[in-house]
Parts: C-alpha cells; sequence; structure tokens
C-alpha cells in the first residue's frame, strides 16, 4: 500500500498561494506556456511550416518585381514574370489563410486546455486551499486568466521563429543587393530593437496588475451578489459598487498603463522603419546619381525594406503576446500549485463491518488549522457507533464543524488518527471514504441544477421510485407536484422555500443510502414541517446506520441516542440528555440558557 502524496506541481514557486503579486520567474512563466503548448505541437509546426511558406513567397516577390523591371525596354517577354507575381500572390495569400486557421484553432484548444485543467485543480484541491481565496476570484483566474494564454502559448512562438526567418532572409537578400544600404537599414534596427527590449517588460507587469485587479472584482462582486438581500437591507448598494467601481478603476489604471506602452512600443517600431526607408531612400537616390547603384535595385532593396516592416509587426506583436501570457501563467501557476487532497493509490478492500468498537474512532485527535497555533481539535478520542443517533453540541468555536471537516477529511490531523471500521484513514482512498458518508451542509445546502440533480447528486443511478419515496418521506413531494416543471425546475432560491431546500439536502443524503449521515443542523428556526420531516428522516436513518448532528435544538439533541459535549476543542462529557443534566453543568448550563429553545420545546 502506498500514499501517492499529489504535491504541487513542481514547476510551481513554493508558496506561490499566498501573495498575488506576480513572480517575475520568466523561466518558471515560460514553462507553463510550453507545457500548455506541446500537446499541440504538430499542429503548432504546421503552422511554422505553412507561415516560412508565406515568407519565402513574400522574399522572392521583389526579386521578382525586380525581373519586371529589368524586361522593361527589352525584347524580353512580360508573362513569365507577370505570371510568377500573380502565382506568388495566390500561394502566399493561402498559405497564410491555411496558418491562420490553424494558429487560431490551436490557441482556442490552449485555453480550453488551460481552463479544464484549472477546474480539474480547483476540484480536487484541498477544502481549505479553495476557500483561502473568495470564490469570484477563482472564476476570473479560470474564465478571463486563461484567455491571455491564448496567443502567447500557440501562435506568438511560431509568429516569433517565422518573423526571425523573414527577417533574416529579407536582411541576407538586401546584403545581396546591397551592402551599403544595408548598413544604414541595420542601425535603425538595432535602435527599434534596444527601445523594444526596454518597453516589452513593462506590458507584463501592467497586464499582470490588471488581472489582480480583475480576480479582485470578482470575488468582491460574486460575494456580494451572493448577499445582495443584506446589502440592499444595508442600504449599502453604493458602498459595495463603490469598491467594485475601484477594483475596475484599478483594472482599467493597469490596462491604459499597458495599452500606452504597447502605443509607444508599435510606434518606436513604426517610426523606425519609416526612417529607415526615408534613409534607403535618401542614401540610395545618392548612390543612383553617383551610379554606384541600379535603379531597378534600389526598387528591389526599398521592397525588401517594406517587407521588413511585416516581421517587425509580427516580433511587436507577438512578443506583446508573450509579455501578457507571461502574465497569466503566473497567475495560473498559483492556482496549480494549490495543494490537492492526498489520496491512496492501491487500496485494501474495506472490511464492512469488523469488530472494532465503532464505525469511525478518532484517536488522540488533534487538528490545527491554517494560519492558527491553537488547536481547533484538542487530542479527541471519539467513537461513532455504526447505528442510532449521536448529537454534537458545545458553545461557538468548540470545534465541531472540524470535527465534521475532519471526519469527511477536509481536515487533516496534526497528530492522531481516525479509522473506519479499525482501517486507518490513509489507508482508505478518499472516493471510499466519501462513498460510506453523506453531508447536509448548513449554509450551502444546494448545488447548481433542477431539483432532480440535486437529490440525485450522490445517488446519480437512483430510480424514480425512489426518488419519489425519498421525497414523500421529507414531505416534499406536494411541493414539488406543484412546480410547472416538476421535479426538473432549476433548484433556485424562487423555486423552493429555505426550509424546503434544507429539506432538498436532506432528501440527497437519504438517497445516498450511506452508513454515517452528518448533518449540520441549521441554526435558525426551521418550519415546524421541516423540523418534524428531518426528525423522521434522522430517525429512519438511525435505524439502518449512524446519524451525526451538530445539534442546535433541543428536539434534536433530546432525541438523540449519545449526546457529546464539545468545548475549547475537546470533548468534555458524553452521555444521554437525562445523565448529562445531573453530570455536565455545560450542558445544564446551555440548556436553561436556552440554548436549544425551539418552537417544539
Ligand atoms: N478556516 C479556519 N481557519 C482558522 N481558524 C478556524 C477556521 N475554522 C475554524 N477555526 C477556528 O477553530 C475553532 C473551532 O471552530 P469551529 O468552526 O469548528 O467551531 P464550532 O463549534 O463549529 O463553532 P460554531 O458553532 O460557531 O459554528 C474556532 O476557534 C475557530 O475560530
Amino acid at each position: 500500500m502506498s500514499i501517492d502524496t499529489l504535491r504541487p506541481d513542481p514547476s510551481s514557486a513554493p508558496d506561490s498561494t499566498a501573495t498575488d503579486t506576480p513572480t517575475p520567474d520568466t523561466s518558471g512563466n515560460m514553462r507553463i506556456l510550453l507545457e500548455f503548448a506541446r500537446p499541440h505541437l504538430p499542429v503548432l509546426v504546421l503552422g511554422l511550416v505553412f507561415a516560412l511558406g508565406g515568407s519565402a513567397a513574400q522574399l522572392v516577390t521583389p526579386l521578382v518585381t525586380k525581373w519586371v523591371l529589368d524586361s522593361l525596354g527589352t525584347d524580353a517577354s512580360l508573362t513569365g514574370p507577370v505570371v510568377a507575381l500573380v502565382a506568388l500572390l495566390i500561394v502566399g495569400s493561402v498559405l497564410g489563410c491555411a496558418q491562420w486557421i490553424i494558429l487560431g484553432t490551436a490557441a482556442e484548444e490552449v485555453v480550453y486546455d488551460a481552463r479544464t485543467s484549472l477546474v480539474r485543480r480547483l476540484l480536487r484541491a484541498t477544502v481549505p486551499a479553495v476557500q483561502k481565496r473568495p470564490a469570484g476570484e477563482l472564476v476570473t483566474r479560470v474564465t478571463s486568466d486563461t484567455l491571455l494564454l491564448r496567443e502567447a502559448a500557440s501562435s506568438a512562438v511560431v509568429g516569433i521563429v517565422n518573423a526571425a526567418v523573414l527577417a533574416v532572409g529579407t536582411v541576407i537578400l538586401m546584403g545581396v543587393l546591397d551592402l551599403p544600404l544595408l548598413g544604414v537599414t541595420l542601425v535603425a534596427f538595432v535602435i527599434v530593437g534596444a527601445l523594444f527590449g526596454v518597453l516589452m517588460p513593462r506590458i507584463a507587469k501592467a497586464e499582470a496588475r490588471t488581472q489582480e485587479s480583475l480576480g479582485r472584482l470578482g470575488g468582491l462582486l460574486e460575494g456580494s451578489l451572493r448577499a445582495v438581500r443584506t446589502v440592499k437591507v444595508a442600504r449599502a448598494e453604493a458602498r459595495v459598487g463603490g469598491r467594485v467601481e475601484n477594483e475596475a478603476s484599478e483594472a482599467r489604471t493597469h490596462a491604459v498603463t499597458a495599452v500606452r506602452v504597447q502605443a509607444v512600443a508599435w510606434t518606436v517600431a513604426w517610426a523606425g522603419v519609416q526612417g529607415a526607408i526615408i534613409a534607403i531612400l535618401a542614401f540610395g537616390a545618392f548612390r543612383v546619381d553617383q551610379g554606384l547603384l541600379q535603379v531597378s535595385t534600389l526598387i528591389a532593396f526599398l521592397l525588401y525594406a517594406f517587407t521588413l516592416m511585416g516581421p517587425v509587426q509580427e516580433l511587436a506583436q507577438n512578443v506583446t503576446a508573450l509579455q501578457s501570457g507571461f502574465a497569466a501563467a503566473s497567475r495560473i501557476r498559483q492556482l496549480q500549485s494549490l495543494p490537492v487532497e492526498e489520496d491512496v493509490v492501491e487500496t485494501a478492500p474495506l472490511p464492512a463491518e469488523t469488530g472494532g468498537p465503532g464505525l469511525i474512532t478518532l484517536r488522540a485527535v488533534t487538528v490545527v488549522h491554517d494560519g492558527t497555533t491553537t488547536p481547533a481539535l484538542d487530542c479527541v478520542d471519539l467513537t461513532i457507533p455504526r447505528r442510532g443517533h449521536v448529537a454534537v453540541v458545545g458553545p461557538s468555536g468548540a470545534g465541531k464543524t472540524t470535527l465534521f471537516s475532519t471526519i469527511l477529511r477536509f481536515l487533516e490531523p496534526r497528530d492522531g488518527e481516525l479509522s473506519l471500521n479499525g482501517v486507518g484513514y490513509r489507508h482508505i482512498g478518499l472516493d471510499d471514504l466519501r462513498g460510506r458518508m453523506s453531508y447536509v451542509e448548513q449554509e450551502t445546502p444546494v448545488v447548481p441544477g433542477t431539483i432532480r440533480e440535486n437529490v440525485v447528486f450522490g445517488a446519480p443511478d437512483a430510480t424514480d421510485d425512489e426518488i419519489r419515496d425519498v421525497l414523500r418521506l421529507l414531505d416534499l413531494d406536494g411541493a414539488v407536484d406543484r412546480l410547472p416543471q416538476g421535479i426538473d425546475t432549476p433548484l433556485t432560491e424562487n423555486s423552493l422555500s429555505g426550509g424546503q431546500r434544507q429539506r432538498i439536502a436532506m432528501a440527497r443524503a437519504m438517497l445516498t443510502r450511506s452508513e454515517l449521515l452528518l448533518l449540520d443542523e441549521a441554526t435558525a428556526q426551521v418550519d415546524t414541517l421541516t423540523e418534524a420531516a428531518i426528525v423522521a428522516a434522522v430517525s429512519e436513518r438511525a435505524r439502518t446506520g449512524v446519524v451525526v448532528t451538530i445539534a442546535h435544538r433541543l428536539s434534536t439533541v433530546r432525541h438523540a441516542d449519545v449526546i457529546v459535549v464539545m468545548e475549547d476543542g475537546r470533548v468534555r462529557a458524553s452521555g444521554s440528555h437525562d445523565e448529562l443534566l445531573v453530570t455536565d453543568e455545560l450542558y445544564r448550563n446551555m440548556v436553561r440558557a436556552g440554548e436549544f429553545a425551539s418552537a417544539a420545546d
């Protein structure tokens, strides 16, 4: 048996999750880009071949033009060179179009790959790692950052290679035509290149900052929309709007910086090329005047100088795209370095029911949340039986939710061990472990989709009869039937009430027929119908398996077979309601203080 520790991506920075500052690690960012480009290598090579073919056609054109000019005033026919020019035009156009399609498709594939790999990573990441950042920010990274990879990880490298080949080819042919004119050209291009080298990194930095602001905007907006009622009642629309606008404005400021630097870079490039052409024209005219150069050679040379604009433009464009890609890669690396859940790769078959003392056992389990030093669970020993109802109670911050998260293996203990049927958690596959559990969350009991999708979420193979039975058990059948699309109605706040949505979550948990049901009871008063339905479902499940509730209502606690009282991360007492009233002061005080008060009591 071995543990497959799925470590952070080796290419990622060690703790880049902790900060949003773009990492200046160019080689790491380049590696990310190449990783995304690698699966499309054959297509990219084909694109490069087409690009080079198009460039070759472009390179020959001025020479054929010179051929046309040299034929003027002689007896030679013009048909040959003109046909050659048209053929070059057609070949160049077809190759250009094919290259565009091929590389454009590869670019979209890169975005798709990046998005799907990020989604997979996010869903495999540990719960604390995902919850460290606002959900909206993570969404922005998947949807928006990946767009910046589009050209960088596909056509940019092809473009740079092609432009470099075209530029070198052009320069060589210019040299063949006239070396002194080439000297003039190169001086202009060296100046342009140097300016470009200075300006380009600023584009990446500005793009990265734009994406950071967009990420924060996404996080803020998503959180505010989720709490839209609270925002409205607090009359905080303007304040929240202002904060979102601040982020939008910051994104705009950085984007504008990027645009300005790009504009300067492009202007420098164009002015450099135009300047070179003027210098060629002036110096060339002088040399023609001196009888050192033919007019047709000067024209061909000028055509090459114009041709050189293409690769210069292509280089500028692709280096810019590469800089944007670097900005995105740096942020994508942060997500790729999220720690993922450890899983065992080989599992022994789990014994169904061994002679062990219970279903789940915690031995001296200590859990410390990231970024804290005080244990949230402090040396907890606890056995959860195979049948019955266990209620967990305790003051706020006692460690009840942490206990659930540890049992569900969202959190790893710092010390101690948990076992299921006597087998240590580290020897059980996550799928196997969680397959034996169902969980009803207090705050987010529904998932996106229809009512049916919600109910069968944990048991996709459930039959219609099973679905109907569980809806009836939770007294939901009537309400669901009354909806226009019945069970196929999208589940939103407008389709069912809060209590009904809680019962849907309960129905989902009941349908899985798991051995252990973990129920985080809503703190708010629930309607009597919901309360009765849930009590019925719990007692039904407690007959065949075990139900553990984080209990907030005395009715739940009273009905429990065992009550576990927690305080400061420790289990301070356990027993029945009557026993604890006698033996445990905290429990007695909680009951007296009406901690469990509900309409039913
Ligand atoms: N994600 C977290 N990061 C850091 N500390 C945490 C985190 N979650 C909980 N804690 C801390 O761990 C302790 C136990 O919290 P826990 O949520 O388990 O208590 P609880 O009994 O469920 O409280 P409540 O009834 O208020 O939900 C508290 O001191 C809490 O501040």
